[in-house]
């Protein structure tokens, strides 16, 4: 036995195909997942030197940042999306790698249809050219964003030049309060370290708070890594991983799913195992949480109060808080509970998935919006909005006053028709509040989706546990 190793120095070892004297390498990649944005010159790069994708059948492409939300029977109506999307259908006809197109049922926010379907494994390596591709880190999955360019490199040789990042643990212990889900922890993470924090560190999120999320909390979680400046997000796979994994299509059958599980069990960090940085944090100490600003690290406890630029000590964030709360048009010192809303967001790769359709459902039932609030939820994917159907959640939805989509990105970002007007402020379950990020001069403030459900049918942000 050697010395004690981390998940990700396990699964970053048996990927190195070559090392340069700086400590440059260069890894197999495993799987790769595509989409319309960042794929479209990978493509015609490929074509223009003659080459060939390397390996087809480990590449999986979807549309979802430009496809409407709406009826899609006529198509897509704005000439930029249809032109991307047109591109993707495309490209992947040419092409033969894995494709589910606007109108299949498995369509959906690729970080939703790769767990779907079984393409995300763990001790894999993958990459995407999307930032939060830190997601599928939940399957204990090496998967990081790259640059288009690096989806042409990889789409040609299966392989991509990477230095070795350093190992970071956060871990959450002990028992989350009733009404605090994943996505409080993810905010309340990146409020502690924030969005630097990361910076050239995969994370490993561990600790008994982790262990008791699902696979769709913990997708939440890795989710976030990105905004908490990091490379990539990991979880060690275990029992629930292995039953989320098992029978999807993708996924090894029989034989062959027994043989990996038994590799799975072996990356797990070794007892001793050396980290960079360690942060910890008590689950106990964590209560809903809300962003107040332009950045995911202005985050507060729902109870909590809207910052000064004097609760800084450094000039420049000082600077940044009088900035943001010019932005977001909001007086320090304010409750947060007292700031009211315009609209709604749940959806995203964050927060899209059954689970969480779930969990704003349960808050929903019963209740209607609020008469001045227009609220929509956007399921993840089809296999999302297929399985929520099944259960009538959209009936609750529906019944409550919010609108039931067609899955894509939605208003997570503004590149499709949903999107935000000057000055509307929303409260959103995705996992960006940059200025004009949900539309020019928009206002998001990021929560869970219970939060984004109490905030709805109250009109202002609200503490859900209020709810009961
Ligand atoms: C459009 C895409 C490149 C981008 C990303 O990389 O993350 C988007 O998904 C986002 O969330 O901002
Ligand atoms: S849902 Fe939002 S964060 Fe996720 S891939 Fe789409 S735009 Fe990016």
């Amino acid at each position: 036995m050697g010395a004690p190793k981390t998940l990700f120095d396990k699964i970053w070892e048996s990927h190195v195909v070559d090392t340069q004297d700086d400590g440059t390498c260069l890894i197999y990649i495993d799987r790769h997942l595509v989409h319309e944005v960042t794929s479209p010159q990978a493509f015609e790069g490929l074509r223009n030197a003659g080459r060939k994708v390397r390996h087809p059948e480990l590449t999986l492409a979807v549309p979802d940042h430009n496809v409407p939300t709406t009826d899609r029977s006529e198509g897509i109506k704005e000439e930029d999306s249809r032109i991307q999307v047109n591109t993707l259908d495309q490209n992947a006809k040419d092409t033969g790698i894995h494709y589910f197109p606007m109108n299949d049922l498995r369509q959906g926010i690729v970080h939703i249809v790769g767990p779907e379907e079984g393409f995300t494994l763990p001790g894999i390596t993958m990459v995407c050219g999307d930032s939060h591709t830190s997601t599928h880190g939940a399957f204990g999955t090496l998967a990081f964003g790259i640059g288009t360019s690096e989806v042409e490199h990889v789409l040609a040789t299966q392989t991509l030049v990477q230095k070795p990042a350093k190992n970071m643990l956060v871990k959450v212990e002990g028992d989350l309060h009733p009404g605090v889900t994943a996505k409080d922890v993810t905010l309340a993470i990146i409020g502690r370290i924030g969005t630097a924090g990361g910076t050239g560190y995969v994370i490993e999120y561990a600790g008994s708070a982790i262990r008791s999320l699902s696979m769709e909390g913990r997708m939440t979680v890795c989710n976030m890594s990105i905004e908490g400046g990091a490379r990539a997000g990991l979880i060690a796979p275990d029992e629930k991983t292995f039953e989320y994994i098992k029978g999807r299509p993708m996924a090894p059958k029989g034989a062959a799913f027994e043989q990996a599980v038994e590799y799975w069990k072996t990356l797990p960090s070794d007892e001793g195992a050396h980290y960079d940085k360690i942060v910890e944090i008590d689950a106990a100490d964590i209560i809903p949480q809300v962003t107040w600003g332009t950045s995911p690290e202005d985050v507060v406890p729902v109870n909590g109060k809207v910052p000064a630029p004097s609760d800084a000590k450094d000039p420049g964030k000082q600077k940044a808080i009088a900035r943001s709360l010019e932005y977001m048009g909001l007086t320090a010192g304010t409750n947060i509970e007292d700031i009211r809303i315009d609209r709604v967001f749940i959806g995203s790769c964050t927060n899209g998935r059954i689970e969480d359709l779930r969990a704003a459902a349960v808050i929903a039932k019963g209740r209607k919006v609020a008469d001045h609030v227009s609220a929509m939820v956007v399921p993840g994917s089809g296999l999302v909005k297929e399985q929520a159907e099944a259960e009538g959640l959209h009936e609750i939805f529906l019944e409550a006053g919010f609108e039931w989509r067609e899955p894509g990105c939605s208003m997570c970002l503004a590149m499709n028709p949903d999107r935000l007007e000057p000055g509307e402020r929303c409260a959103s379950t995705s996992n960006r509040n940059f200025e004009g990020r949900q539309g020019r001069g928009g206002r998001t403030h990021l929560l869970s989706p219970a939060m984004a459900v109490a905030a709805a049918v109250t009109g202002h942000l609200t503490d859900v546990r209020k709810l009961g």
